[in-house]
């Protein structure tokens, strides 16, 4: 019966800290996440992210509204919700870096009453067979992560929960950890995970969620996110000429100039296509050495939110 309810599901729900002088570090959230999707949530720092992720990990208690885990309360229902969930929370924290993986991994076994014979496929499938009996403080960052994710999947749960999984690993890393994730997807697991990333939930997620000062402001396809990312995208170029650099902000499109170092100027845009004006306009003004890279996060925030007419 309950598998019939979405996965998870939030209503109204809010959390407060009176040691942060009452401030709500989420407030009216509503959220739906519906089975096998990766969902995405984005935000500022202290946006909330991962007090969402605590109260549906049942580590900390709304104040407010409610959460459950495919059909379960999250406050009054713990044990019914902890065997649904697997929680990554990530960094060193909960890895034994003295032991090995099979080690850890036999160890978190033994504690959630999972026979042992679930490490091996375990350790397959997150790649670390070949290192499995070697100490964890020798391993990348990538490697621990992996490490994270199969103690997450060690009891079988149908919702995955991970707060920024790749967040310090290289692009190769990142990519190896993303493909575990489409993995999760691809067995109807359920995912929400925090990520600062915008091309990776571009990348990896159904739907993403914009959280912004524990408000949930916005549920959007990925596509927009790529749009966002295509607008609002920005040229960095070296040796600029003064009055080439004064032309560039009546180009169409420009939001910004600004001039991070002498001889470098920024150039900020949001509209579509605007870049390629840009790029077009000191290519014939002489100017060679220009990268575009995509906005930051904090960017696009400020710009959509501001578009919407919400507090910037
Ligand atoms: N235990 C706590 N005590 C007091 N305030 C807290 C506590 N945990 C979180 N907060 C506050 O709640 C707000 C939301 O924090 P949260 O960690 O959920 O944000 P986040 O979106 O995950 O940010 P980041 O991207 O930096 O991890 C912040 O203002 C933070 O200071």
């Amino acid at each position: 019966m309950s598998t019939q309810q979405p996965p998870i599901v939030v209503r109204d729900l809010g959390r407060s800290f009176r040691s942060d002088g009452g401030r709500r570090a989420l407030a009216g959230v509503d959220l739906t996440v519906d089975r096998g999707e990766v969902h995405g949530l984005l935000g500022p720092n202290g946006a909330g992210k991962t007090t969402l992720c605590r109260v549906l990990s049942t580590v900390l208690l709304p104040t407010s509204g409610y959460a459950l885990v495919d059909g379960h309360d999250v406050v009054t229902q713990t044990a019914a919700v902890r065997r649904l969930i697997g929680v990554v929370f990530g960094g060193e924290r909960g890895l034994y870096a003295r032991l090995t993986a099979r080690q850890n991994l036999r160890f978190w076994a033994a504690l959630y009453r999972v026979p042992r014979t679930r490490v091996d496929p375990l350790l397959d499938r997150v790649g670390l067979t070949e290192r499995a009996d070697e100490r964890v403080q020798t391993y990348s960052r990538g490697m621990k992560q992996r490490l994270h994710l199969a103690r997450g999947l060690i009891a079988d749960p149908s919702v995955l929960i991970l707060d920024e999984p790749t967040t310090g690993m290289d692009p190769v890393a990142a990519r190896e950890f993303r493909v575990l994730v489409e993995r999760l997807r691809a067995e109807r697991r359920t995912v929400l995970l925090t990520t600062h990333d915008m091309a990776e939930a571009e990348a990896l997620c159904d739907r993403v969620s914009i959280l912004d000062g524990g408000r949930l402001i916005a549920t959007e396809q990925p596509a927009a996110i790529g749009r966002w990312i295509s607008r609002y995208e920005q040229v960095e170029a070296q040796a600029v000429p003064a009055a080439v650099a004064a032309g560039l902000e009546h180009l169409p499109g420009v939001a910004a100039v600004r001039s991070p170092r002498p001889g470098t100027v920024l150039v900020e845009t949001s509209e579509e296509g605007a870049v390629a004006v840009v790029l077009r306009y000191l290519l014939d003004a002489g100017v060679s050495t220009v990268a575009t890279t995509p906005p930051s996060l904090e960017q696009v925030y400020l710009r959509v939110i501001g578009d919407r007419g919400l507090r910037v």
